[in-house]
């Protein structure tokens, strides 16, 4: 048995003006990994490869092991969360939990019932209108209460306000109880991703630039702000990305290449993707 939940080798996807890849990453089983990217960067494309919702042109996918990504015994073994609910729109909760304990083998009233109320999600109103945040809670509570082994959630904290967003990440670390669990997570809110995250795989127009774990990245990148003539005694081959201010420079260095006794900060997660995609900012 793989010791991956997913396995992406040489993947490519093409679309009119934009390519995929080749992207290769692997996911350890019992990990975190968050996905991030600018705007169209791919990251939505790859999680709909993942699940069979796109068919791939070249390239190897395992998920779980399986290479079918559209049987419907793999997806029992996932909890998915998109920014929409895939119901029909008169549906109403009660009505989503009957249709749920059909379709998952595994399904689990008692736990659907629990984050219902913590969610504090209506019983009769149809989810037609429900509002953002609620559609995100109840997505997330179907893809907690059905025994998921992987948890694959595309933008699932985009559009919930800041408490709820801590209460589903403290649900995800909960998930991750379990050591045969592991969740992918693309998302823009960068600080989400600081505190649950164990890699970060940065795709950038359709390619992936890292795939690290969030504490070798803090390690080996710093941050500094120097003068320009400061500046000049670092080696260009150091400097991942540069903020030109009027009184000097502000720096994201890799560690290793830097003299000894010029004073490091440790990098958060935006600013490592903002200075790897910017470059240089004047
Ligand atoms: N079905 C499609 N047909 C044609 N082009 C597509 C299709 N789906 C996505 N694309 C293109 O692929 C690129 C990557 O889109 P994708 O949705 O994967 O980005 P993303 O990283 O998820 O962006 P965002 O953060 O904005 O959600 C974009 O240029 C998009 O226009």
């Amino acid at each position: 048995m793989s010791d991956y939940a997913i396995e992406i080798k040489n993947l490519v996807k093409k679309f009119d003006g934009f390519t995929l890849g080749p992207i290769d990453f692997c996911i350890p089983k019992g990990t975190i990994v968050g996905y991030i990217g600018q705007n169209g960067a791919g990251k939505s494309t790859t999680i709909k490869l993942l699940l069979g919702l796109l068919h791939k042109d070249s390239g190897e996918i395992r998920v779980l092991g399986e290479e079918n990504t559209d049987s419907i015994a793999l997806k029992d073994r996932l909890g998915v969360v998109f920014d929409d609910l895939l119901f029909p729109r008169e549906m109403n909760i009660t009505d989503i939990e009957k249709f749920c304990s059909r379709i998952y083998t595994k399904w689990d009233k008692e736990c659907f019932n629990k984050l219902k109320i913590k969610f504090d999600l209506p019983e009769k109103q149809v989810i037609n209108n429900y509002s953002r945040g609620m559609k995100m809670k109840l997505s997330m509570a179907i893809a907690l209460s059905h025994n998921a082994e992987l948890l694959i959630l595309d933008e699932a904290t985009s559009g919930l306000d800041p408490i709820v967003r801590e209460e589903i990440l403290d649900l995800l670390l909960d998930f991750m109880q379990d050591e045969n669990h592991t969740i992918l997570i693309s998302s823009h809110i960068l600080s989400d991703l600081e505190k649950v995250a164990d890699y970060i795989s940065f795709i950038n127009f359709g390619k992936i630039l890292f795939f690290e774990t969030k504490d070798d990245l803090k390690e080996n990148y710093g941050i500094c702000t120097l003068s320009n003539e400061e500046v000049n005694d670092i080696d260009e081959a150091a400097i991942v990305g540069r903020r030109v201010h009027s009184f000097g420079q502000e720096l994201l260095v890799k560690r290793n290449l830097v003299p000894d006794g010029i004073k490091l900060q440790k990098p958060s997660i935006e600013d490592i993707m903002i200075y790897f995609v910017k470059g240089e900012r004047k």
